[in-house]
């Protein structure tokens, strides 16, 4: 298997990413090793996608705390971190995880600020964990994807040969690596089971024809482009075998926010008889949240739809609405694929990720 593309680069001392805005043409990494090149890179989509957002703001803020050149006491250490933590979480709204990886992070040093109290190396022992558990988060978000690419792959174990249609762009670009439902195609590639794969281009901001088929086309993948227009044709016409799309925030109830132009093909696939899976690693599960209707959606700039590369291909003045995500409802999901297992509906037909959850929780020591 070739290697695959990295939206995320760290090393010893500097955190780059790769600037999707000039993808396909250009293919250049920018230095991305303070908190505030972080936020910029986040808010202008240079670095995108659920999983890769909440990576890239921990790792800006890591590079940015190696190379600080004075030292802090464990208070000044764990305010300087936790109100950066909040500055990032400014950049974008919707995708969860960002949010749950600040959680976390400040839960994990809340905790450590009480043993280490009385420690005079506290300000400096607090900030190399911080650094840890940041590295260590683009180590599991590849694992899992491969695990998600596993148990996706199993919901098809019955055909011989399938199509597949995604969403956006799910991929490497969007993840530390493999990706989530882009890395279930990877994965049925892999297995010689993939026919094809059909690629939405997912207007506005074009994630499909820019990145995914990008992506598809550098690892080889049998794969044809689509406007988002011609999906329920294709689902009549082409014998689609299931719908992958991935997942900004998925709630306790299964309703799942990702990006524009979801909702309306899980409509199709549901009209058309085809299972549509979600791929969402649990670091994408929001349980706090009871049904899809708490989800905060992001709206981007009027400018998104107005015109492509700099030049404007809508009338002057014409009102725009720009919503960058939208919430399918749990009923026309077939599967919600993380991790740790593919999570169905339950007897009366209705999901509770949250119980499922905490299934998984119980059975193994996993987190
Ligand atoms: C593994 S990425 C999952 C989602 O984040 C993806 O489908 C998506 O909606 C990305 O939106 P974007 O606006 O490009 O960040």
């Amino acid at each position: 298997m070739s290697k695959s593309l990295e939206s995320i680069r760290y090393y010893d001392n500097k955190f780059e990413v790769l600037n999707q805005l000039l993808l396909p043409q250009t293919f250049v990494y920018e230095d991305c090793s303070t908190s505030d090149l972080g936020f910029a890179a986040i808010k202008s989509m240079k670095v995108r996608g659920a999983p890769a957002i909440a990576i890239a703001a921990a790792l800006s803020l890591a590079s940015e705390l190696k190379n600080l050149n004075k030292k802090l006491n464990l208070v000044d250490t764990k305010n300087y971190i936790f109100s950066k933590l909040d500055y990032l979480c400014e950049s974008r709204p919707t995708a969860v995880n960002l949010f749950k990886m600040t959680e976390d992070m400040k839960s994990l040093m809340q905790k450590e600020l009480i043993h280490l109290e009385n420690n005079i190396t506290g300000g400096e022992i607090l900030k190399n964990l911080f650094i840890k558990k940041a590295e260590e988060l683009l180590q599991n978000d590849i694992s899992d994807n491969m695990a998600i690419g596993h148990f996706g792959a199993e919901c098809f174990s019955k055909k011989e040969k399938v199509k597949i249609l995604t969403h956006c762009n799910t991929g490497s670009l969007a993840t530390a690596g493999y990706g989530t439902a882009l890395g279930i195609i990877r994965t049925l590639h892999a297995q010689k089971k993939l026919e094809r794969t059909f690629a939405c281009e997912t207007r506005p901001y074009n994630q499909g024809a820019r990145l995914t088929a990008f992506e598809l086309v550098y690892e080889k993948i049998p794969a044809t482009l689509i406007s988002d227009s011609m999906a329920s044709f294709l689902m009549k016409e082409k014998g689609i075998d299931g719908v992958i799309v991935g997942a900004d925030r998925v709630v306790a109830n299964g309703d799942t926010a990702n990006k524009i132009g979801t909702y309306q093909l899980a409509i199709a696939a549901h009209y058309h008889n085809i299972p549509f899976y979600v791929a969402a690693p649990t670091t994408s599960i929001d349980c706090k949240k009871k049904s899809g209707k708490e989800i905060m959606i992001e709206e981007r700039p009027k400018k998104e739809l107005t015109h492509i590369n700099n030049m404007q291909i809508a009338a002057d003045g014409i009102d725009v609405w720009n919503p960058s995500f939208d919430v399918t409802p749990a009923f026309l999901i077939s599967g919600i694929v993380t991790e740790i297992g593919v999570i169905f509906k339950n007897e009366i037909g209705e999901y509770d990720v949250a119980d499922f959850l905490n299934k998984k929780k119980k059975a193994t020591s996993l987190f």
